[in-house]
Order: C-alpha cells, then sequence, then structure tokens
C-alpha cells in the first residue's frame, strides 16, 4: 500500500449502536486515524462526552475513556468534521418506513439523503464516502446522484457500500474481531482504489483474507441477506419448538442434535419466545419489499414467513400464559423479567417483552418489570406508544417498573422471563417463591433457568419447546393437544 493511501481524518455521521462502538474501536486500533463521530442529537454526542454513554456495550465505556478527547471525539459540529475528513462512514438510521409508499416495509432513507445532502453541501475535497447503515440494493447509486449532482470542481466523490455485521451486547468483541469485514465498490480504477483504501484502515488490526471486496450491489443484499439467513433460522427452530410443546419432544435436543451436522452448525439455533433488535424484522420487510418490487412474490413470500413465524412465536408464548393461569390473568400481578431485546443490551427496539406485554395488559393484567439496564423511561416510552394502546394512563396504572427483581415478584401470580440475563440464573428462587402468590408459575421464554430445581421447590414451570406438565403429557398422547 502507497502513503498516498493512508487516510488520516475520519469523520462518522450518526452516533448511534452502531457508529459509536465502530469508530470507538477504531481508534482503539488506529491511533494514528483522528475519528470524529458527528450527530445531529445534542444530548446524546454530551452523552458520549460524560461518563454515562448514551448505549450500554460491555466493555465499551473502557476503550471510548482510553480514546476520547486523543484521537475520538463526539461533536455536533457536522460541517467542520465533513470539511476535515477524507473518509466519511454514513451511519444513520434507516427505520422502516411509517408513511406512504411501502408504508410499514420498505426502508425510510430519509436520513441516508440528509446526510449526503449535508457531505454535498459542505464538502470542500474530494471524499470517500461509506455507506455503513443497512439499505436496500442499490441505495449507494441514489448517494451517488445527490453527490454528483452536487459536485464542486476539484471534489470527486467515490462511494464504497461496508455493511456492519456487528450484534448488540457483543459489539467491541464483534468489531475487534469480525468474521468478515464486506467492502463493496465500483468496479473502475477509482472504485478499486477506494477499497484498497478502506480495506487498510480495516487491516490495522484485521487480517487481510478476512476482508472481503465485492461489487457494491452484492454488498448491499449480502447484509440483508445475512440478517434473513439468521432470523430464518431462529423462525425455524421457534416452528418446531411448537411441535415439540406438542409431542414430548424437547427443542433443545432437537437442536443440539441438528446443530451436529457439520453442514448446518449449531449457532443461532435457541428457541425463544422470539427474535427482536432493530435490525431482524427491519432488514427482512424491507427485503420482501424489494422482492415485490422486482415482481417476485414467491420470493417476497417465502422470506415474509419468518416475520410471520415470529409473530406467532410471540403470541403463542402470550396465550400460554393465559391459559395456565386458568384463562384469567385479570388484576393478576405478573413479573416480567427482562424487557430488553437480548442480553447486555438496554436497547428495547422490537423487543418481544413489548408483544408479550401488550397481550397481558389487554387481558387486565398488573406488570411489575424488572430489567438490569433499561430505564423505566423507556419501559413506559415503549409501552404507552400508539402500536401498544390506545389509552397511556390505563397502562401507566397497570405498570410498575421495579429496580430489583425480588421486589417484582411479591405476592406475584406468575413470572415471565423474556430476556437471558444472567443474573436471572443465580436468583434465590427459595425466597421468591416464599413471597409469591400459590400456585407460583414460571413461564421461561428464554429457556435459561432450571426447571427441575424450580420445580422441586414447588413452582410450576412452563418453557418454550419443552413439556415439563407431567399430567399434560400424558393426555397429549394420541391426539393433537394443546399447552397445558
Ligand atoms: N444496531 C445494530 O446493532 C446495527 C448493526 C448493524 C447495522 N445496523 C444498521 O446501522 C444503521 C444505524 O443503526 P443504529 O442502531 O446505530 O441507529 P441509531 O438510531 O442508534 O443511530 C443513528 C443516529 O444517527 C443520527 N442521525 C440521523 N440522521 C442524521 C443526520 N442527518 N445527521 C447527523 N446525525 C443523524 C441519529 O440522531 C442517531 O443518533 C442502521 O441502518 C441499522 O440498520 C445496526
Ligand atoms: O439462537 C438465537 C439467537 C438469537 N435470538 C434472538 O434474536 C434476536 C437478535 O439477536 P442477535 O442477532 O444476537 O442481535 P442483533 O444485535 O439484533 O444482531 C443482528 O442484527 C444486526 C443488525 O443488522 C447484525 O449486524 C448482526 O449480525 C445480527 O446478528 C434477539 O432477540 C435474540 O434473543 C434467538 O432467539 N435465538
Amino acid at each position: 500500500m502507497s502513503e498516498e493511501l493512508k487516510i488520516t481524518k475520519i469523520c462518522c455521521i450518526g452516533a448511534g449502536y452502531v457508529g459509536g462502538p465502530t469508530c470507538s474501536v477504531m481508534a482503539y486500533k488506529c491511533p494514528n486515524i483522528r475519528m470524529t463521530v458527528v450527530d445531529k442529537s445534542a444530548e446524546r454526542i454530551e452523552a458520549w462526552n460524560s461518563d454515562k454513554l448514551p448505549i450500554y456495550e460491555p466493555g465499551l465505556f473502557e476503550i471510548v475513556k482510553e480514546r476520547r478527547n486523543k484521537n475520538l471525539f463526539f461533536s455536533t459540529d457536522i460541517p467542520t468534521a465533513i470539511r476535515e475528513a477524507e473518509l466519511i462512514f454514513i451511519s444513520v438510521n434507516t427505520p422502516t418506513k411509517n408513511f406512504g409508499n411501502g408504508r410499514g416495509r420498505a426502508a425510510d432513507l430519509k436520513y441516508v439523503e440528509d446526510a449526503a445532502r449535508m457531505i454535498a453541501e459542505t464538502a470542500q475535497s474530494s471524499k470517500i464516502v461509506v455507506e455503513k447503515s443497512t439499505v436496500p440494493v442499490r441505495a449507494a447509486e441514489s448517494i451517488m446522484h445527490i453527490l454528483r449532482a452536487n459536485q464542486k470542481a476539484d471534489v470527486r466523490y467515490d462511494i464504497l457500500s461496508n455493511p456492519e455485521f456487528l450484534a448488540e451486547g457483543t459489539a467491541v468483541a464483534d468489531l475487534i474481531n469480525p468474521d468478515r469485514v464486506l467492502i463493496g465498490g465500483e468496479q473502475t480504477d477509482d472504485g478499486l482504489r477506494a477499497i484498497e483504501t478502506l480495506s487498510w484502515v480495516y487491516e490495522r488490526w484485521i487480517p487481510k483474507e478476512r476482508i472481503l471486496s465485492t461489487n457494491t450491489w452484492s454488498s448491499e443484499l449480502s447484509k440483508l441477506a445475512a440478517n434473513a439467513f439468521l432470523a430464518q433460522r431462529i423462525s425455524s427452530i421457534n416452528s418446531l419448538s411448537a411441535v415439540c410443546e406438542a409431542t414430548g419432544a424437547d427443542v433443545s435436543e432437537v437442536a443440539k442434535a441438528v446443530g451436529l451436522d457439520s453442514r448446518i452448525g449449531s449457532k443461532f439455533l435457541q428457541a425463544s419466545v422470539g427474535f427482536g433488535g432493530s435490525c431482524f424484522q427491519k432488514d427482512i420487510l424491507n427485503l420482501v419489499y424489494i422482492c415485490e418490487g422486482l415482481n417476485l412474490p414467491e420470493v417476497a413470500a417465502y422470506w415474509q414467513q419468518v416475520i410471520d413465524m415470529n409473530e406467532y412465536q410471540k403470541t403463542r408464548f402470550s396465550q400460554k400464559i393465559i391459559e395456565c393461569l386458568f384463562n384469567t390473568v385479570s388484576d393478576k400481578r405478573i413479573a416480567i423479567f427482562g424487557f430488553a431485546f437480548k442480553k447486555n443490551t438496554g436497547d428495547t427496539r422490537e423487543t418481544p417483552a413489548i408483544t408479550v406485554c401488550k397481550i397481558l395488559l389487554e387481558e387486565g393484567a398488573k406488570l411489575e418489570i424488572y430489567d438490569p439496564k433499561v430505564e423505566a423511561e423507556q419501559i413506559f416510552s415503549d409501552l404507552t406508544s400508539a402500536s401498544v394502546t390506545e389509552n397511556p394512563e390505563f397502562v401507566r396504572q397497570a405498570v410498575k417498573v421495579q429496580s430489583d427483581p425480588y421486589t417484582a415478584v411479591e405476592r406475584a401470580h406468575a413470572i415471565v422471563v423474556c430476556t437471558e440475563w444472567d443474573e436471572f440464573q443465580s436468583l434465590d428462587y427459595n425466597k421468591i417463591y416464599g413471597s409469591m402468590m400459590k400456585p407460583a408459575y414460571i413461564f421461561d421464554g428464554r429457556k435459561i433457568l432450571d426447571h427441575d430445581a424450580l420445580q422441586k421447590i414447588g413452582f410450576h414451570v412452563q418453557t418454550i419447546g419443552k413439556k415439563l406438565n407431567r399430567a399434560g403429557l400424558l393426555r397429549s398422547w394420541g391426539q393433537i393437544p394443546q399447552f397445558n
């Protein structure tokens, strides 16, 4: 790599779950590159510059503390950061559109377009612009149009696609040691040179053989495809969890037996209450929308089924709770253990806990919610949103957020585990049993608890993909049984 390809200043537009951790790790691994992460939200930037970062990720605070104000800067001064940078990551949100054409399915690219326009207005020198946000196939073309239509003399732009594959809760580890880095670009001399330049940055800490380059459209589609494949595995095992509950098979045993086939592999076969998070549903809906637009209805229907199965699983689990509690939860106290969409994050976007709580609230339950990382304000904001209730005041009265699991379970009829936080495994369940109403129920939506031990204490335990109730199992033989 020649010296001229070296990058010394990078700007990242969007200081969210991707922009923040990605640039922090880049700053940590590339002390000679000055990273400036900008955002239009002054509140978010203030938090990145404080001791309470706006997102929780294991190991992130330590890295930020080490590099902040050395070669890692968080700022709202977007024009200056754009002007100074040689390479710009666009890492803004691309939510599902909630209006107009493609409502509920297409990705809303307005933030990406805003970022591209800001670059076009501000840049006074040539830039490599890198699409890090997850976007529909051919979105780079739109960015290119905007930039090139507003190009000043002596300013040129190269556009790259460099999707991010980090998972929340393990973002720092994923960024330090990724399975692969994907860089898509134009297959021209200029395009290949831009790919080489971005690759040079990643090569500061990632072995070159893990850096893959493709054409732009393959790179954009690969990101949607990877998420669709991962979510499809979860929906597949979740579909089988229903068969297990109806037959006496154990989904963990099935997943193990299936996953040991090296052609299938063991990861992402953990049956659960359903997948959540800001990406899987959004990206598959986007893929479905693209397929419909390409007049490929069979392909669209195939991927839509992954989402439909996930909805089925969340509803099925919630219905099971109601059925087991004698078909009524009206005025019953139910402790919800975990609200985040997975452990080790405070993120609640598309968390299955919202669906479970919504259904229980509609049936008149009183909820006592405990999550070690999600703020009460966030839980109330999620549960009073228009998609959950028409009556926010009713929800505020029916929900309490507790800062301690033992308080949450006092006089509760049931515990529902919605997130697989490790700490739920080491609670004192004898003490918990003592303070609950009887019969005391536990619904383990994450399959993390010791069900035998809980049953010995006296709990009635229900979980995903395994029938624990012996009487129910006997009843089920010779017929297609219901849950209990
Ligand atoms: N969250 C994840 O784990 C993850 C992983 C891989 C990829 N992605 C993708 O990365 C993208 C970003 O996701 P995220 O979770 O970080 O989103 P986020 O909502 O946490 O952060 C996006 C940030 O961009 C800022 N922003 C929006 N428009 C702006 C503008 N014009 N100028 C300056 N700032 C602007 C917002 O204020 C916000 O802080 C999405 O496309 C997402 O699909 C997310
Ligand atoms: O076997 C499994 C694995 C995961 N989940 C659930 O699936 C959801 C998503 O989990 P995960 O994929 O670990 O987290 P995300 O942060 O959503 O990461 C996904 O979405 C990101 C955004 O696009 C991608 O970058 C990552 O590669 C991709 O894993 C969570 O609710 C998990 O609890 C299961 O139910 N069973």
